[in-house]
């Protein structure tokens, strides 16, 4: 089975990204911008703004407003983390039970500690939540290189026909029923990869970038397994996939942040880029979340102390590398 008609909500670089791909399967596209200047400036251009060095496919319906999603199939939710429970409530009105809505972002929700498709189920209760993730930056995709991601819902049957409706020879999403691994290896790894970019801006080396990537791992697989995800999930593409990726290259804004703030910015300058870091927005309730169930998350935690001003970085550097010495597992 596929979805034919799919509404990507939210037409930034992902969104764009993700109508590309849609379109490339064969799908009928619309891509709908936040409010009618958006979407002007989008067909203008042939392009998102915030990706513009790549078209977007010229079947791609341009829209805006929640009525443009009434006659999808399946629905992509690709807004911040933070805006999901708004932007999915607007859909409430306009999409028939049962529709597949597809959380696109990388993050918790900060106040309610809610996961992606905990957000989608407040908002939309009678649509089917699943989850996208894994390694893949937006302008990779968008161009038609080589990307394989995760697709989960906790029915496999809509997960496999979520993953047949979108890939291609180029984007492979493999299915999966663990919405939960899924969501916690976006949302922890883009923590952790301001941490390894940290180290980078701070020139401390390749080797204690490889360290603090490994033992962020570590993190994201406690915090995982305390919230019920699945250890196979954790060590795959939405996990140590996209740790991987986001820990070692400067197209990650999260990375870029740390990088930023290694060199030297404060964390008030380095978030003025008006970039999207997602993982700025998550370290706080990451961290809250771990001490809730009593998870050790040193270096998330440090994350989140410099973002808000509690620790400096030489400070957290100090405080990681005086914890005392313990066995690795
Ligand atoms: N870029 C990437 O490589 C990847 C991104 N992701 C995830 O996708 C999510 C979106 O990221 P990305 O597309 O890159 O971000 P961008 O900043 O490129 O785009 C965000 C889009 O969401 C819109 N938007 C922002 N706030 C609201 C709101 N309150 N209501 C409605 N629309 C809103 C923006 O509109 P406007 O332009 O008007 O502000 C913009 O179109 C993030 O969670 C990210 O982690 C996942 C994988 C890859
Ligand atoms: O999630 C991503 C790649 O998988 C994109 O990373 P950034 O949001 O850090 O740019």
């Amino acid at each position: 089975m596929t979805y034919q008609r799919i509404a990507v909500v939210g037409a930034g670089a992902w969104g764009a990204a993700l109508a590309n791909v849609a379109a490339r399967a064969g799908r009928s596209v619309v891509l709908i911008a936040r409010d009618d200047t958006a979407a002007a400036a989008i067909r203008a251009a042939g392009a998102s703004p915030h990706l513009p060095d790549v078209a977007l496919d010229p079947a791609i319906a341009i829209a805006t407003g929640a009525a443009a999603a009434a006659e999808a199939d399946a629905v992509l939710l690709v807004v911040p983390a933070q805006a999901h429970g708004a932007v999915a409530a607007t859909l409430a009105p306009v999409l028939r039970p049962g529709t597949p809505v597809v959380a696109c972002a990388k993050g918790i929700e900060r106040g309610t500690r809610r996961f992606m498709t905990e957000v989608i189920a407040g908002s939309l209760p009678a649509a089917t939540p699943a989850i996208l993730s894994g390694p893949s930056f937006a302008a990779d995709v968008a161009r038609g290189l080589p990307t394989a991601v995760t697709l989960a819902a906790v029915d496999e049957a809509v997960a496999t026909a979520l993953a047949h409706s979108l890939g291609t020879t180029t984007l492979r999403p493999y299915h999966a029923t663990d919405t939960r691994g899924v969501e916690i290896g976006g949302a922890a790894k883009n923590v952790l990869a301001i941490a390894v970019g940290i180290v980078r801006g701070r020139r401390l080396g390749a080797s204690a970038q490889a360290a603090l990537t490994t033992r962020g791992f570590a993190e994201l697989m406690r915090f995982g397994r305390a919230y019920g995800a699945r250890a196979e999930t954790l060590t795959g593409l939405s996990g140590l996939g996209d740790l991987i990726l986001t820990c070692s290259s400067r197209q990650s804004r999260n990375f870029s942040l740390g990088v930023a703030i290694g060199e030297g910015l404060s964390p008030a300058e380095a978030r003025h880029s008006g970039l999207l870091a997602e993982g700025a927005f998550t370290a706080p309730v990451l961290v809250e979340m771990a001490r809730e169930r009593d998870v050790d998350m040193p270096i998330a935690g440090a994350v989140a102390a410099v973002l808000d001003g509690r620790l400096s970085v030489d400070q957290a550097i100090e405080a990681l590398m005086t914890r005392p010495f313990r066995a690795e597992h």
